[in-house]
């Protein structure tokens, strides 16, 4: 779908009109959402909700799959009416994307400034009931989820997370105030503006030309094995940060690297994974693992690989004390599948 905006240019003194895409008239819509809040406010009465209970989405069961129902305003406040709620909690939500068709999607959590934790138990098995769903912890369902679901879903929880952890200015102490889209948090007092975060880290899968790196910590699932990842320090390119991590964590010296992709990561708190390939310096692959940092680590062939992923059923192979790799939404597993499909790309000096 394309529509034709107001946006006209002037050339060789014919106005001309753009063709704008669907997704550029989406973003700009977006935009102007989170810019204004009379718009924002609007926009949330033809709008749909996503709904939460202390930061769990509810969800709803079908078969081995878990959907994201959304919600009207008017089941919105109805709900709220029922449980004794004023409307004026709405203003709470946040603006987590729309449709092609402009139908703006926001989530809201219901739990989340319960007073007494007593009564928000309650409240959610009774909203639960209600609602013929259950708000369920999202790193159990995000493996079930369409991607387009979990998608939504991790963005709107780091969303809620960060206003909730975000309710005072760190100078003047005072509350901060939202504004409608939830795009930014403001402190009337000392008018310092907040934008939610994410923390880079960078996820480098290693390789010494024919084996790739994988590791373990100790909080991992049993069994479980990725590539090496780490924060980035303050100051630091991705690049260093590559470089400083495999250093760190397995006492290599990284020769080359490549990026290949990244994801936003809503666990524990919100990351931006930066996904990259690296290589070691020849006849430099002997591993030290840092066991503050890892469990263990160890170079895999391109056979095992092929295989643990071929069969990466985690529940199967837990149970069957093999090594198993991260699940295909995790960047992890996006790095190694592109090893194992291409295992000698040349990536650049690093
Ligand atoms: N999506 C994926 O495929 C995937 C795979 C592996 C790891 N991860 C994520 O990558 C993240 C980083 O990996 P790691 O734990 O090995 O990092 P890491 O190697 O940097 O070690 C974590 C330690 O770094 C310190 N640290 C520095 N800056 C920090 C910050 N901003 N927030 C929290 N701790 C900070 C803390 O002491 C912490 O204990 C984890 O949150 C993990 O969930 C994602
Ligand atoms: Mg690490």
């Amino acid at each position: 779908m394309s529509l034709y905006c107001g946006i006209a240019c002037r050339r060789k003194s014919f106005w001309c009109f753009r063709l704008l895409s669907t997704y550029v008239t989406k973003t700009r819509y977006l935009f102007e959402l989170k810019e204004d809040d009379d718009a924002c406010k609007k926009a949330q009465q033809t709008g749909a909700f996503y709904l939460f209970h202390s930061l769990a989405p509810l969800l709803q069961k079908s078969g081995h799959q878990y959907q994201a129902p959304r919600h009207s305003l008017l089941e919105l406040e109805r709900l709220l009416a029922k449980f004794g709620q004023d409307t004026q909690r709405i203003e709470d939500s946040v603006l987590i994307g729309c449709s092609e068709q402009h139908e703006a999607w926001f989530a809201l959590d219901l739990g989340l400034n319960s007073s007494s934790s007593i009564n928000a138990s309650l409240q959610k098995s009774e909203m639960e009931t209600e609602l013929k769903g259950s708000f369920t912890k999202l790193r159990k369902a995000l493996f079930q989820l369409n991607t387009k679901d979990a998608s939504l879903l991790t963005t709107a929880q780091a969303l809620l997370r960060w206003h909730d952890a975000h309710q005072f200015c760190s100078r003047s102490g005072q509350p901060t105030k939202k504004n409608m889209a939830g795009s930014k948090r403001v402190c009337p007092s000392s008018k310092i503006i907040y934008y939610p975060q994410m923390a880079p880290v960078v996820i480098t899968l290693v390789s010494d030309g024919t084996r790739c790196l994988l590791a373990r910590q100790s909080s991992f699932p049993k069994g479980m094995y990725s590539a090496l990842a780490g924060f980035c320090d303050i100051g630091e390119s991705m690049e260093e940060a590559v470089r400083r991590e495999v250093a760190e964590e397995v006492g290599l010296e990284v020769e080359t690297l490549r990026y290949s992709a990244s994801q936003h990561w809503p666990f524990p708190n919100s990351s931006l994974m930066i996904g990259c390939h690296a290589t070691v310096k020849p006849g430099q692959t002997e591993i030290q693992v840092n066991l503050k940092e890892l469990e263990a680590a160890g170079w895999f062939s391109h056979d095992e690989v092929t295989t643990a992923l071929r069969k990466n059923n985690p529940y199967t192979q837990q149970q069957n004390g093999t090594f198993w790799l991260p699940p295909k939404l995790a960047i992890a597993h996006q790095l190694i599948k592109e090893w194992v499909e291409k295992p000698s790309c040349s990536p650049l000096p690093a």
